[in-house]
This record gives structure tokens, C-alpha cells and sequence, in this order.
């Protein structure tokens, strides 16, 4: 099995339903078992300031599945949460899922870039992380601990909703 951890974000249509939603839908994916899931945090949004706080969370999947497969399944749980991509770069959205790590694996290819671009620079995907992983290495060898040494938490907080 390969270890999986998967940033999952919402700021529209009710993001504790939707990110509830979306657990309940990874639970369920073919060969692949849920292992963990962080706590859920509110989060400044990184982006244009004028829409909703964030709800984010990480969660840790063991799965048979190849990458771009799991992506194809990642993406089709957006879809059927109404997910639509808005014109706005970086607007706001009813869900996200998005592959963080994938193993130790590097990945580029056009659909997937693993680990994801802004991992080592977010806190909201950096501090769910580090709840549920606080040992993790990345595969360039940096650990987790000391990325988030410089990396603020941004004022995110526990999720109350
Ligand atoms: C719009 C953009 C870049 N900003 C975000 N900002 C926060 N806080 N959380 C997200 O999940 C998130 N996702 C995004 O895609």
C-alpha cells in the first residue's frame, strides 16, 4: 500500500458538510483504506482576500491505487460536490482535494505534480499535516518539522463552526 496524504478544502456551500462529504467519499474508494484524518481548521484564504474563511484538513489514505487514478476519483468527488471551476484564479470553492503527498513518489506529469507546488509554503496544508505526521520526511529529504519552522500559522485556528 502507499501512503497518501490528501489536503481537503471548502469556503462555499456549508465547508463542514462539504469536507464531511468528501470524507465520506474517500472512505469509500476502491483499494484504499482511510487511515487518519487531521482536525478541521479555519483558515485565512490564501488568494484575494474578499471571500469566505477556508475550512481545510488533511487525511491519510493507504491505497493500491495508481496516482493518476486516485486523481481521477479526487476529481470526480469535486465534481460531484458541485465543485465548478470559476474563471476567478484562486476564488473561491465548495471543494478541494488536493494530492500532497503520494509516497515518497516525485510526479509530474500534465494532470498531477506530486508533491503538491504550494505544500512547503501553506500552512493550512502544512500544520493538518503535522497533526496527523509529525515524523514525515519529504521525498527531497527536508522534514516536515523544520519546513514548518518557517512557515507562520496566519491566525488559523480549530474550526468552530
Ligand atoms: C484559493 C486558494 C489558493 N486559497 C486557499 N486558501 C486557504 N486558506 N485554503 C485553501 O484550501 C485554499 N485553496 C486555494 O485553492
Amino acid at each position: 500500500m502507499i501512503r497518501v496524504y490528501i489536503a481537503l478544502g471548502s469556503n462555499l456551500a456549508q465547508p463542514l458538510q462539504q469536507v464531511k462529504a468528501a470524507l465520506e467519499a474517500l472512505e469509500h474508494l476502491p483499494r484504499t483504506r482511510l487511515i487518519l484524518c487531521s482536525s478541521f481548521y479555519r483558515t485565512k484564504p490564501l488568494g484575494p482576500q474578499n471571500q469566505p474563511d477556508f475550512l481545510n484538513a488533511v487525511v491519510a489514505l493507504d491505497t493500491l491505487l495508481p496516482a493518476e487514478q486516485l486523481l481521477d476519483h479526487t476529481q470526480a468527488i469535486e465534481r460531484n460536490q458541485g465543485r465548478v471551476r470559476k474563471d476567478e484564479r484562486w476564488g473561491p470553492r465548495t471543494l478541494d482535494l488536493d494530492i500532497m503527498l503520494y509516497g515518497e513518489q516525485v510526479i509530474h506529469t500534465d494532470r498531477l505534480t506530486v508533491p503538491h507546488y504550494g505544500l512547503k509554503e501553506r500552512e493550512f496544508m502544512l500544520y493538518p499535516l503535522a497533526e496527523i505526521a509529525p515524523e514525515l520526511v519529504f521525498p527531497d529529504g527536508e522534514s516536515l518539522a523544520s519546513c514548518l519552522k518557517r512557515v507562520p500559522e496566519n491566525g488559523m485556528e480549530l474550526w468552530h463552526q
